[in-house]
């Protein structure tokens, strides 16, 4: 078994290192390649998503990445920002599906910003769809504007857009994972504004009908959004398109205490796949070795169970993570009073340790 290792930039390389070292004490002769992506890939070969990398993604049975993304790189032209790379990736290797767990483990219910009561046992899985909608249509670009008030200036434009069997795919995927859940999936659309979102629900409704025992309703973005800090463990499965689910995980992340708790798993239909954190290189804080890496450790629990068959594997990473939670370990983005404060590498070698 091939595995891509994709650092990228930022802290990118800090919290994969404890996943490599997690990966490397399970006892398994896995062949790990590691490949510069991002601003990283950029600075060593003038392309965030060099030749050699992509291929080696597309060879290895799972890519573990990391984040990309950095300020001096911002004002570059659009394809050669960090960025792209991830966006090619998931392009390229058909990774439709992206799926983001947010658990709230009961040790961190204090961590979090809401109130434990509203948070503690929150298990829900957001469904973004992640090959498609307006991060993907054509075309798009900054041109003169045709008409209206501001006709004759600059204006910039993107596509929103998404084709039935885009929606299709992503509603399958969505109702599996239902059913092996609570069997309940809330579609997020923006339906009352949006033609593209009209189809997307008038599509969901019609695979719905392969799915009777799921119980399907539809929420607009915008008050999904209000009701994931207002009541999130009223969700069980989460479906919606490209941007909102974006932007609806990011909010998510933060029930679970942090969003360096956030794993990912970005599927194509065979269930080949990109696993990575759900954050970014987080400029921040990069380079001084208190970033949390227990949303890459998990995201390389997810590789174990969903691309590599290891399932078990996988149950051992979580157990070894929330053991080292019940010690107390915490590194500072989920600290609070009482518990250990510990560092990147620090938090990384609990882990490995908890593995025996
Ligand atoms: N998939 C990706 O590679 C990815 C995802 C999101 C953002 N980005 C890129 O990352 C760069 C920074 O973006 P941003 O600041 O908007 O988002 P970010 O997720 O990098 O950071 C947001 C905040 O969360 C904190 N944070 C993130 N991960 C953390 C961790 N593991 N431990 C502790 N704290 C953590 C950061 O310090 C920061 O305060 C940008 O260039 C952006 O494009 C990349
Ligand atoms: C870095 C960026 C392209 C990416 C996205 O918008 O998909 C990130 O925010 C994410 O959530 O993985
Ligand atoms: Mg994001």
């Amino acid at each position: 078994m091939k595995i891509a290792i994709l650092p990228g930039d930022g802290i990118g390389p800090e919290i994969v290192a404890q996943a490599v070292k997690v990966l490397n004490v399970l006892g398994e002769s896995f062949e790990l390649e590691t490949a510069p992506v991002g601003g990283a890939g950029y600075a060593a070969h003038g392309h965030p998503l060099p030749e050699g990398t992509l291929a080696l993604a597309k060879a290895a049975d799972a890519v573990l990445f990391g984040a990309v993304g950095d300020y001096q790189y911002d004002n570059l032209e659009r394809q050669f920002r960090p960025e792209q790379a991830i966006l090619g990736l998931r392009k390229n290797l058909g990774l439709f599906a992206n799926l983001r767990p947010a658990i709230l483990y009961p040790e961190l219910a204090g961590a979090s910003t809401l109130k434990p009561e509203v948070v503690s046992g929150l298990d829900i899985l957001i469904i973004r769809e992640l090959t498609g909608d307006i991060y993907f249509g054509q075309p798009r670009g900054v041109r003169e504007c045709p008409d209206g008030p501001f006709k004759g200036q600059r204006e910039g434009f993107d596509t929103m857009r998404y084709a039935e069997g885009e929606i299709r795919r992503i509603a399958h995927v969505a109702f599996q994972a239902a059913q092996k859940r609570d069997k309940r999936l809330t579609s997020v659309d923006k339906a009352n504004v949006l033609e593209t979102f009209q189809f997307w629900k008038d599509i969901v409704i019609d695979v719905h009908k392969e799915y009777p025992d799921v119980a399907l309703d539809h929420m607009y973005v915008d008050n999904a959004a209000m009701q994931l800090v207002r009541a999130p463990k009223k969700f069980d499965v989460m479906v919606t398109g490209n941007m909102f689910g974006d932007i609806l995980s990011d909010a998510a992340a933060m029930l679970t205490g942090s969003i360096g708790m956030l794993p990912s798993a970005s599927l194509d239909a065979n269930n080949k796949g990109l696993y990575e954190p759900s954050h970014g290189s987080a400029p921040d804080i990069a380079g001084k070795g208190i970033a949390n890496p227990l949303a890459t450790i998990l995201s390389a629990a997810m590789m174990l169970r969903y691309s590599l068959n290891r399932e078990e594997q996988a149950n051992r990473i979580e157990a070894a993570v929330k053991h080292v939670l019940a010690q107390g370990l915490r590194t500072a983005d989920i600290h609070e009073a009482g518990t250990t404060l510990v560092g990147t590498e620090a938090m990384g070698d609990a882990v490995v340790k908890a593995l025996g």
